[in-house]
Formats: structure tokens, C-alpha cells, sequence
């Protein structure tokens, strides 16, 4: 595994786009038309150096739109990918987007479809010069059942991922993950333990647990690897079909809250400094203090 680049200050820009409904075109063009706008800099008019959609932004969310929005992505990992051969619109419109902008964009998750018929829920990841170069397939399927209150079971039409992802870019080494992904520490711990120093995983909890979850979750997996870790949320829409919780956020290494929005469409601008991630791991140095003659060190074998 090549080592982790050397992690430098950026701008990151978390987009809690609204607007998701029925009509794909319509959602892929406003997200395209917000992250134009975001590209242009934030409340400093500094130009981030990556955007963040949320998780599901081309479909509304549920287990029954899931196969119905699917596109056929055909990414394989470590192999050349050429965007304008691609099946899918939405990657296509997403490279376009990174490329004129010249900003990296983590498109949030849209449905995919592969030649087996399965279903999964996808982020695909684009560097400034619009290439795809990372895909993440959910690994944990949001299946739950809080009588009276929701229940979801993405495992009627989605199949779970099967492999960890992270990506490089000249700032960091970035974690990926899909919202559930996040109740599930090893996930972010074999990501900070193979160098991230960052994670970022759009995300769209719900009214029910987001209240009780959606901060603690963040910030414990921030505090536990001692890494940036930051979620992208959609608005909240009373309409769907789906609350989204929203309050898209950014932990610091040390738990600190350094950026939340609250429900409704916004963008949330974060000045990502490194020094905090440093001075983390100087001062309470878990991250040497492990004991892995006690227990098993989750990140080997990957
Ligand atoms: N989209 C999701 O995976 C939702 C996860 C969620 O709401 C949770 O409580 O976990």
C-alpha cells in the first residue's frame, strides 16, 4: 500500500442539497447547478478543495425506488475507467461537473446496478480533471425496525458491498463510507489505521435516531482514530417519502464540532487544519498505545 500523502489544509464543502424527488433529470441538474455554485467559494469566497453530496441525491430514498433509478456504473478498481463510454448519466454529469469546476466531488450514493442484477447504493468518487477514480458500495445495509416509530430494510432490494475504500488525493488520504457504515467502528478504524486522515461518508439518518445518533456516532468514530470525520447529509423534506434528519457535519479529531448545518438546503463550509489531527495524536497517543498482544488489530489483512 503506498503511503498516505503528506495531509495539508483544504477547504471542504459539505452540500445538503433538497430538491430530491421523482424526476432523476430534475435532481442530477439541481445538484449539478448547487455544486457549480459551491465551487465558486464559500461565505470567504474561498474555492473548496472538495465537494460532498449526500447519500441517494439522483432517487428519492426507499427500498422500492432503489431498482427503478439503478444505472449500470461498471467501475473496477485499479483498472482505467473512460466517463464517456459510461452507461450511467449520472456519472457522467458528475465528471463533467468535477472536471469544470476543477474541484474533487464525492458524489454522494446514487443506486447501481450490476450485470449479476444485483442492486447496491454507491459513492463515486472524481478528481478535478473530472476522472473516476473510487467507487464505495455500502457495506452496511440500513436495516431497522423501532416500533411506532421506523422501519426501513434497504436488504429488500439492496446487496451490501464487500470492500473497504478510501482514496488519495494532494491534500489527504480520504475514508469512505455510506451512512449506516457509521454505527460500525471497524469500518473508519481499518480507514484511519490504513493512513486516512479523514472520513467522510454521505449520509441520510432519520428523525428518529438522528437526534440521539447522528452527532454521538461522528464524533466517536472522529475521537476514536483521532481523524477528521465529517457527514453529508440531504435537507429535510416533510413531502418524501423519507425524513432526512440533515445537520450535515464535521468532527475534528479531538470531538470538537467544527461545522454543522440544520435542515434545510445549505452548504457548510470547513477549513480543514491538520495541526488539530497532530496535536491529537501528540497528546493523547492511543493511536501507539494499542495492544494488540490483548486484542486483534481489526486492519490487518486488508
Ligand atoms: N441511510 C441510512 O443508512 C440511515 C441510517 C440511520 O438512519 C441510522 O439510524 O443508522
Amino acid at each position: 500500500m503506498a503511503a498516505a500523502p503528506t495531509f495539508k489544509p483544504f477547504t471542504l464543502a459539505l452540500v445538503q442539497l433538497g430538491q430530491i424527488g421523482a424526476d432523476k433529470a430534475a435532481n442530477l441538474k439541481h445538484a449539478r447547478d448547487v455544486v457549480l455554485k459551491t465551487a465558486q467559494g464559500g461565505p470567504t469566497g474561498k474555492k473548496p478543495d472538495l465537494i460532498v453530496l449526500p447519500e441517494c441525491f439522483n432517487s428519492p430514498y426507499g427500498h422500492v425506488h432503489f431498482p427503478v433509478y439503478a444505472e449500470t456504473i461498471g467501475y473496477e478498481p485499479g483498472q482505467a475507467y473512460d466517463v464517456a463510454k459510461s452507461e450511467s448519466e449520472s456519472v457522467k454529469l458528475l465528471s463533467a461537473t468535477a472536471k469544470e469546476t476543477g474541484v474533487w466531488l464525492l458524489g454522494g450514493s446514487i443506486p447501481e446496478k450490476t450485470p449479476d442484477g444485483k442492486v447496491y447504493n454507491t459513492s463515486t468518487v472524481y478528481n478535478p480533471q473530472g476522472e473516476l477514480i473510487a467507487i464505495h458500495r455500502k457495506v452496511h445495509l440500513f436495516d431497522i425496525d423501532i416500533p411506532g416509530k421506523i422501519k426501513f430494510k434497504e436488504s429488500e432490494t439492496l446487496t451490501g458491498g464487500t470492500t473497504m475504500n478510501y482514496f488519495d488525493t494532494d491534500f489527504a488520504r480520504i475514508g469512505l463510507g455510506i451512512c449506516y457504515d457509521v454505527r460500525f467502528p471497524e469500518l473508519a478504524a481499518v480507514s484511519a489505521r490504513k493512513g486516512a486522515q479523514i472520513c467522510i461518508y454521505p449520509g441520510a439518518f432519520n428523525t428518529t435516531t438522528g437526534p440521539l445518533h447522528w452527532e454521538l456516532l461522528q464524533r466517536a468514530r472522529a475521537v476514536d482514530n483521532q481523524i477528521f470525520f465529517a457527514m453529508c447529509s440531504p435537507a429535510r423534506d416533510l413531502n418524501a417519502g423519507y425524513h432526512a434528519y440533515g445537520h450535515s457535519l464535521v468532527s475534528d479529531p479531538m470531538g470538537k464540532i467544527v461545522g454543522e448545518l440544520q435542515h434545510k438546503e445549505d452548504v457548510l463550509f470547513v477549513d480543514i487544519d491538520p495541526e488539530v489531527f497532530h496535536s491529537a495524536r501528540a497528546g493523547i497517543p492511543v493511536t501507539t498505545q494499542r495492544r494488540f498482544d490483548v486484542y486483534p488489530d481489526v486492519s490487518k489483512g486488508f
